[in-house]
This record gives C-alpha cells, sequence and structure tokens, in this order.
C-alpha cells in the first residue's frame, strides 16, 4: 500500500500518528503531516534504536540493553489498520513497524508477535486471542492527587449511570475505530471498569490492545478524568487485570474443545495450557513486567496469583470458562496478565510457551478446584500448585534461565526486555505503592 490509501484521508486530517510500543510498555508515536506523508510510507520515519532501551520511569537509555546512541530504525507505517482518532479530531493512527536494512528489527515487538505466529502456523496452528482489560476512572482533587470517580460495587448500575457519559464515548470511540466491543460492566474496585471486544487474529488482538488504551486515556480526559490501567493503586481494593484469552484453531475450527476431554478441553489444547503453566514463573515477567504488579498477584483479588488451572476458578491463574452449550472448552483465560505488559510480547511469549507444550506433548495436572489461597502449604504442596515469583527481581531471574521463552524472543529483545525490566526492579524495589503511583499512574 504505497501511497494509494492517501485519497481516502479526508481533509481533515492533518497528522498521521505511526504507533510503536517498548520494552516498558509505553505506546510512543511520531505523528507526520499529510502534507510530507508521500515522503514517508515506503521506509517510514527514523527513530533511535535505542527507542527499545528506555524503563518506564525516564527517557534514559539503560546501557546492559545492548543498544546505545548510534543506531537508527525505520518506523514503517502499516497502512492496513489506518484509522481516524475519534478522540482528536485532525489526527490519524497507523500501526508502525520496527524495521532495520529492509527487513523487520529482530527487537521490534509486532514483528516479534507476527513470527510467533508464523510459528503457530508452521505446526499448524491460528491462534486466537482476546486481552480484556479492567481500568480506573480517577478524578483530579485539588491538592493535586486523584480520587476514584466513583465509590460504587461490581456490576452496580449506579455505576453505570455515573460513568455513562466517559464509557459511552469510549465505547463509540472503540468502534469507530473498528474494535468490536462487546461487554461492559463496572468491576468492584471503586471507579473500576471493564469493558471487552471480541477475539480476533494474535496480532490484531494485540494492536486492538494498544488502541484500547490511547482511547480510554484519551477519553477520559476529554471527561476532565484521568484513566489508569495500573495493576495495584488501592493495596486493600480489587486491582486491575488484562487476562488473555486464548484458543488454537485449525481449518477455521477452534480445536480447543472436546467434551470428553479433562476440563472438556481437547489433549492439543490441554499441552498448549500446560506449557504455559510450565513457563509461568517466567512468562510473569513479561505479562506482569511492573513492580506494581506483585503488589495486584496476591491471593483472594482473584488476580490469578497461584501457578495452577481450574474449571470457572477465578483464583487460578489459567481459568478455564465452561461452555453453555456443554460442547467443550472454547478457550482458556490467562489471568495473570496486566495492562503494564506489552501486549506483543506477552501473548508472543505465551503463545510460545503453549506451543512448547504441544511440541513436547506435555501432560496438564488436574484441575484446581478450590480456592488455592484457602489451602495450607502442605496442601499446595501436595497438589504442586505454587505461586507466582514474589516480585519483579524472582521473575527476571526466571526468565534469564528460560530457554524456551528466551529463544522466542531472539537474543537481542531477550537482552533489552531483560535489561529494561532489570532497570525498573533496581529503581523501584524499595518504593511503597504510594511511590509507584505518583510515578506510575499516568503511563499506563
Ligand atoms: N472478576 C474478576 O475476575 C476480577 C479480576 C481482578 N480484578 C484482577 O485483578 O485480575
Amino acid at each position: 500500500m504505497d501511497g494509494d490509501f492517501l485519497p481516502s484521508l479526508t481533509d481533515e486530517i492533518r497528522f498521521v500518528r505511526v504507533l510503536w510500543t517498548d520494552n516498558a510498555n509505553v505506546i510512543r508515536a511520531k505523528a507526520i503531516h499529510r502534507r510530507a506523508l508521500a515522503n514517508y510510507t515506503k521506509h517510514g520515519v527514523g527513530i533511535t534504536a535505542a527507542s527499545q532501551a528506555m524503563p518506564a520511569m525516564y527517557d534514559a537509555v539503560i546501557p546492559e540493553s545492548g543498544l546505545g546512541p548510534i543506531g537508527e530504525i525505520r518506523l514503517v507505517p502499516d497502512f492496513a489498520t489506518l484509522t481516524p482518532l475519534p478522540y482528536a479530531p485532525g489526527h490519524a493512527r497507523v500501526m508502525g513497524d520496527l524495521v532495520l536494512d529492509g527487513e523487520p528489527w529482530t527487537l521490534c515487538p509486532r514483528g516479534f508477535l507476527r513470527r510467533i505466529a508464523a510459528d503457530a502456523a508452521l505446526d499448524g496452528f491460528e491462534v486466537m486471542a482476546g486481552f480484556e482489560n479492567e481500568f480506573f476512572l480517577l478524578r483530579p482533587t485539588p491538592d493535586g492527587g486523584v480520587a476514584p470517580a466513583d465509590d460504587t460495587v461490581f456490576a452496580a448500575t449506579l455505576s453505570m449511570d455515573l460513568a455513562r457519559p466517559v464509557i459511552d464515548d469510549i465505547v463509540e470511540a472503540l468502534l469507530a475505530q473498528n474494535v468490536p466491543v462487546e461487554l461492559y460492566y463496572p468491576e468492584s474496585g471503586p471507579g473500576q471498569h471493564e469493558l471487552s471486544a471480541t477475539y480476533t487474529t494474535l496480532t490484531q488482538a494485540a494492536d486492538w490492545q494498544v488502541v484500547f488504551r490511547e482511547t480510554v486515556h484519551a477519553c477520559a480526559a476529554r471527561h476532565g478524568l484521568k484513566a489508569s490501567f495500573l495493576p495495584k493503586v488501592y493495596a486493600d481494593k480489587a486491582g486491575c487485570g488484562c487476562h488473555l484469552h486464548l484458543s488454537l484453531w485449525k481449518d477455521g475450527k477452534n480445536i480447543f474443545p472436546d467434551p470428553a476431554g479433562p476440563g472438556g478441553l481437547s489433549e492439543t489444547a490441554r499441552s498448549f495450557l500446560a506449557g504455559v503453566l510450565e513457563h509461568l514463573p517466567a512468562l510473569a515477567a513479561v505479562v506482569a513486567p511492573s513492580p506494581n504488579s506483585y503488589r495486584r498477584l496476591q491471593p483472594h483479588f482473584w488476580s490469578g496469583a497461584y501457578r495452577c488451572w481450574g474449571l470457572d476458578n477465578r483464583e487460578a491463574a489459567a481459568r478455564v470458562p465452561s461452555c453453555p452449550t456443554g460442547n467443550g472448552s472454547t478457550h482458556f483465560e490467562l489471568k495473570t496478565v496486566d495492562a503494564t505488559s506489552n501486549p506483543y510480547l506477552a501473548a508472543g511469549c505465551v503463545v510460545a510457551a503453549g506451543l512448547d507444550g504441544i511440541r513436547r506433548k506435555l501432560t496438564l495436572s488436574p484441575p484446581v478446584q478450590v480456592d488455592p489461597g484457602s489451602l495450607t502449604d502442605a496442601e499446595l504442596a501436595e497438589r504442586n500448585i505454587d505461586a507466582l515469583p514474589a516480585n519483579l527481581g524472582e521473575a527476571i531471574k526466571r526468565l534469564a534461565v528460560d530457554k524456551v521463552v528466551t529463544d522466542a524472543l531472539g537474543p537481542g529483545l531477550a537482552k533489552s526486555f531483560l535489561a529494561v525490566r532489570q532497570a525498573e526492579w533496581d529503581a523501584m524495589k524499595d518504593y511503597q505503592l504510594d511511590d509507584e503511583v505518583r510515578l506510575l499512574l499516568e503511563r499506563y
């Protein structure tokens, strides 16, 4: 698509933002003015390679990432994703691919996910995915802080009424960007909401996750509110998950369900899930990558803090939702994931772990049909259930030695990702919750 899309841009579009995500899952863009667009369609806009070496705290290059001041990458617009931004009149957005010497750059998160989708295809599978987000709507307070926009409870219709103007705006904006919203309800935290969309292909699911975060933040701001996806904002209240739903398809047919299999899952689905659970301590560094993530992964908050799976079990890391038709289970939900994770890296690493499970024909442990948080240490050990890493520092150590996940990432991406995670852990390991919230609330 070398410029043939240009007539489709209305005269009102002034800037086209080309987006990329980094190893700290900050969403960034360079915007091209429409009068100069043709100059950048093919080879994209130059950005520094060091853009993949920045932690969440500040724009500084982490030297251990292997990146530095020298090195230029091309941010090439993927015009198939072009859409005007309903919340930013005059602006449109495309997803960008990071390209080096005309080839996908090995450190590009979007390119990485495409690689994993291609790996799955070589094994004969198409992966379908969906990210299911929770977020807080917060109101600025006179002292410069924020407070929840309301103090309602789970699925409270009062919350629906109070938040309706902003939620309606978010939903209309998502639909206008072709993100097919399906379900909405207020979640149990104060001012917390959940909106989910239909599942789709792996790369599109990650693209939609970026669009989702952008849209929620921007629409909230238009209503004088702040939105945040930070995993834990209030210590004693629900945190924000970004559960990842996955299924595997062959020849257009979902191969997850088998009504006769344990949990209604086929043998392939069970091996895939076993792979995800085997690698989960390492995956934690990718799907729960912020020091703040580990405040959320606690028992009794339905956040998936235990390495196990269960049918309709909301305390297990992997929940297999039962199917109302009784024809077997169509997918599973990895609850451990939060929205500080880069969706391309998170989805790609989880799928790589699952494919490893299939290749090695791993056997899935029996489902856990009790609240793992209510079991004693001895009972947990007996069932082979362990807690996830206690903090980001522990998770980084597990990722560094997980050959399957780091090989999937490739040496450059693994090195830069680990270096950026380590820098965040080093900087924030002694922070109190308030310090984290002050620093990270508006990043996510
Ligand atoms: N309804 C739920 O499953 C709540 C999820 C929970 N808020 C989380 O942190 O993931």
